[in-house]
């Protein structure tokens, strides 16, 4: 009896603890006596207005990025409420400090600034139990899991384990912009090593430390979660891939697209979120997608992602072979314009785009070749759009169409000013990490956004309320138009 009397009276203090309920000064008298919270709080009561302000106010006293970012990931753990509350009403602010471009230097010193661990860490050593970690989590209705290896973190590379807040910051945005429970989001990192020396150098690395399982070893791992996923949550569980390396992130959608309800964010999130700018752009310029000629430089994920889309948006509308209408895509990857004669030497995922052209070195010469109207930056390299290149295609084009998309902003292919400076301001201008406006020649220009934090919650949202069990391209191409 006196056990749990004593149970009870410390229930108090554990609500407080538990940051799905705590309302810190915002219990009310009520909640004070009911609960058991007398004494544990000071007596003043605080509106959830209030308590907004306050953080509000805290957060734009610091001047680092970081700062911010470990003051909302503290809110996090501690008032879940709260740290919704204030991400929704202020979504244009702090989205770049829970997310893209803050969240990739917080992956970068995640070990120096990790004070409660978020999500599950499934590493090698779990081999043959995930079952049973995914057990260990406390909530059993999961309805998405966004899940990285670490290798590819944005423009960033790999960055192992402490790619941990990419899945975390993804499925903020999940609650924030798509209302999805915040108990119903599972992030996930599957630590299967690193190559990153720096990382393994790191006394305050959190991961394993060795270098990254390959072939076999790898693919017996995924399998392994992707089965456990499966068993534990049901077939109606979204697995969304993210920042996969190329090698593997498009294997892994081709093996389990057909088991599974996955989706790639940064090949199908991505491309959605392009094409829904590319059609919006229509509506600005006139015409139509098919009177394009697209270039891109990147020919990784996000780059044939959208090359492929965008394809089969145009056949859907011309009734042309989706063969056909590759051709007016071109890619440029390390090496060069994607051509016929490399067709051997390529990667499967970049054969499509091989099309008939004498060899090219670098995208200035391709730009001058090929002469497109848009032009597309995925290849995760900052500063790649160089003045030359923006002039070439500001000189063929009256409007021409840039995106520079690699993240996060250190990466971008160009700035914001240097795209409407070179282009004399007639650039179309987006971008995937956030630019502020612009002022050039007396007018201020502003820069659109496209990064897949504008498709992938809603999207995401539509394929678990609908039941979905398996994601298609005519769902793609839905979301791009409706967004
Ligand atoms: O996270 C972002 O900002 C967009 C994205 O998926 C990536 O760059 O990998
Ligand atoms: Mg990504």
């Amino acid at each position: 009896m006196l056990k749990l009397a004593c149970m009870v009276r410390c229930s108090g203090y554990n609500l407080m603890r538990d940051p799905r309920y705590n309302k810190g000064l915002a219990f009310t008298e009520r909640e004070r006596e009911t609960h058991y919270l007398r004494g544990l709080l000071p007596p003043a009561i605080v509106s959830q207005e209030l308590q907004e302000r306050k953080i509000m106010n805290n957060i734009r006293q610091y001047q680092v990025p970081l700062q911010r970012y470990m003051a909302m990931m503290d809110l996090q753990e501690n008032n879940e409420r709260l740290f919704y509350k204030l991400l929704i009403d202020n979504v244009e602010e702090l989205l770049p400090v829970v997310y893209t471009p803050t969240v990739g230097e917080a992956c970068q010193k995640y070990g120096s600034i990790f004070s409660r661990p978020q999500g599950l860490f499934i590493s090698l050593k779990e081999k043959g139990k995930i079952l049973e970690v995914l057990k260990n989590w406390p909530e059993r209705s999961i309805q998405v899991i966004v899940v990285t290896d670490g290798e590819r973190i944005l423009g960033l590379g790999d960055l192992g384990c402490q790619g941990m807040g990419i899945p975390v910051g993804k499925l903020a945005l999940y609650t924030a912009l798509g209302g999805v429970r915040p108990s119903a989001c599972l992030p996930i990192t599957l630590d299967v090593g690193t190559n990153n020396k720096d990382l393994l150098n790191d006394e305050f690395y959190i991961g394993l430390r060795q270098r990254r399982a390959t072939g076999q070893e790898y693919t017996d791992f995924l399998q392994e979660f992707m089965t456990a996923v499966k068993q534990n949550y049901g077939e109606k569980v979204l697995i969304q891939f993210e920042d996969f390396a190329n090698h593997n992130a498009f294997e892994l959608l081709a093996r389990y697209g057909t088991t599974h309800l996955v989706f790639n964010d940064d090949i199908q999130g991505t491309a959605s979120v392009v094409l829904a700018g590319l059609i919006a752009a229509q509506k600005l310029l006139g015409g139509t997608l098919a009177e394009h000629t697209f270039l891109f430089l990147g020919a990784g994920e996000a780059g044939t992602g959208i090359a492929e889309l965008i394809a089969l948006e145009i056949s859907r509308q011309t009734k042309a072979p989706i063969e056909e209408c590759r051709k007016k895509i071109w890619l440029v990857d390390s090496k060069g314009l994607i051509v016929s004669s490399r067709k051997e030497s390529l990667q499967h995922f970049k054969k499509p785009w091989a099309h008939e052209h004498e060899t090219i070195g670098n995208l200035l010469d391709a730009v001058n070749a090929i002469k497109p109207t848009v032009l597309i930056g995925t290849s995760g390299k900052g500063q790649t759009f160089t003045q030359d290149v923006i002039e070439a295609i500001s000189s063929f084009n009256e409007r021409p169409i840039i995106l520079a998309l690699s993240n996060p902003t250190s990466q971008s292919e160009c700035t914001a000013e240097q795209a409407y400076t070179w282009s004399k301001g007639r650039a179309v201008f987006a971008t995937g990490s956030p630019f502020d406006p612009v002022e050039y020649d007396g007018k201020i220009y502003v820069p659109g956004q496209a990064n897949n934090a504008y498709i992938f919650p809603g999207f995401g949202l539509g394929v678990v309320m609908s039941g979905a069990i398996r994601v298609h391209d005519d769902m793609l191409l839905a979301a791009c138009k409706y967004s």
